[in-house]
């Protein structure tokens, strides 16, 4: 794989930055391959399995998965963009691909500002409170002391783990997926982010945190940065999001005003 992963462009801003659309996000023409090692390319058969557990070999081929195939856009400061196509089709690849976390293996990313990345894996720490994992969240994001202990009391709140009972003092791995999800959004939310990714994040929480979190991301939008939103519910990219864009198997299908792109996607209509 080329290690082109995501590239920096700040010089690049335009002079009169009042009027001009700022480009904070260049995709451009990006392919990307996963290698699958010790993945043999032999049927899935029952005899083929039983042949090989009785050999006790292993295939050493590399199978390649063409995840991202091509695909061109430019994202701009305060927009939200919303990811949608349907499972596998290469969204979330996108984003980690956007976040610098994945090499590409032609064509290029360059961003404008810091990406972060929040993923329904976004790591946090199972074994620490509640707590202890919003203070290192926020010290992982750049605060300084002072700001997480500015912060800590509203990123609780907004959370709302302590809603039930005193949650926030208990280990992460005793949340369900929802709190988790919940508390991580929460973190991530509280700071002002250059390009901010999140990857499904929404879509665990409860409807009154979903409304919560869209206003959030409205207001993180408004705070100059870019939003990207991948999600399976459509009604939320409604809510958040005034442009999509729809990847099928790799491939950008179309890019453009969110109840144009989603219609069409809902309807299986490919232009
Ligand atoms: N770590 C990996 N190794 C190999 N192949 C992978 C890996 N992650 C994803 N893929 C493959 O890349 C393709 C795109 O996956 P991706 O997770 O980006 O899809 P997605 O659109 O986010 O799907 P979903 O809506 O189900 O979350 C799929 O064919 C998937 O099998």
């Amino acid at each position: 794989m080329a290690d082109t992963a995501t590239t920096n462009v700040q010089e690049a801003a335009p002079v009169d930055a009042q009027h001009a659309r700022v480009p904070t996000v260049v995709v451009d023409d990006v392919h990307i391959v996963y290698k699958v090692h010790g993945a043999g390319s032999g049927r899935g058969s029952a005899t083929s399995a039983l042949s090989r557990i009785i050999s006790r070999k292993r295939s050493p081929a590399i199978r390649e998965v063409h995840a991202v195939r091509g695909v061109s856009f430019v994202a701009y400061k305060g927009e939200a963009i919303g990811l949608i196509g349907s499972n596998g089709s290469g969204k979330s690849t996108m984003l980690a691909a956007i976040a610098g976390l994945l090499p590409t293996e032609a064509g290029g990313i360059y961003t404008n500002g810091q990406p972060s990345l929040l993923g329904v894996n976004a790591a946090l720490m199972n074994d620490l409170t509640g707590d202890r994992n919003v203070v290192l969240g926020c010290l992982a994001m750049g605060m300084s002391p002072a700001e997480v202990r500015s912060r800590y009391q509203d990123i609780v709140d907004f959370s709302g783990i302590n809603e039930k009972g005193d949650f926030i003092t208990l280990p992460m791995r005793t949340y369900s997926s929802g709190m988790a999800a919940r508390l991580r959004f929460s973190i991530a939310a509280a700071k002002t982010h250059d390009v901010l990714l999140i990857d499904e994040a929404l879509a665990t929480g409860d409807q009154k945190f979903q409304k919560r979190s869209e206003a959030r991301i409205r207001e993180l939008r408004k705070e100059a940065g870019t939003v990207f939103l991948v999600s399976h519910n459509n009604n939320a990219i409604r809510d958040t999001c005034e442009r999509t864009i729809w990847i099928e198997k790799g491939e950008l299908v179309m890019d453009g005003p969110t109840d144009v792109v989603v219609k069409a996607y809902e309807r299986g209509e490919r232009p």
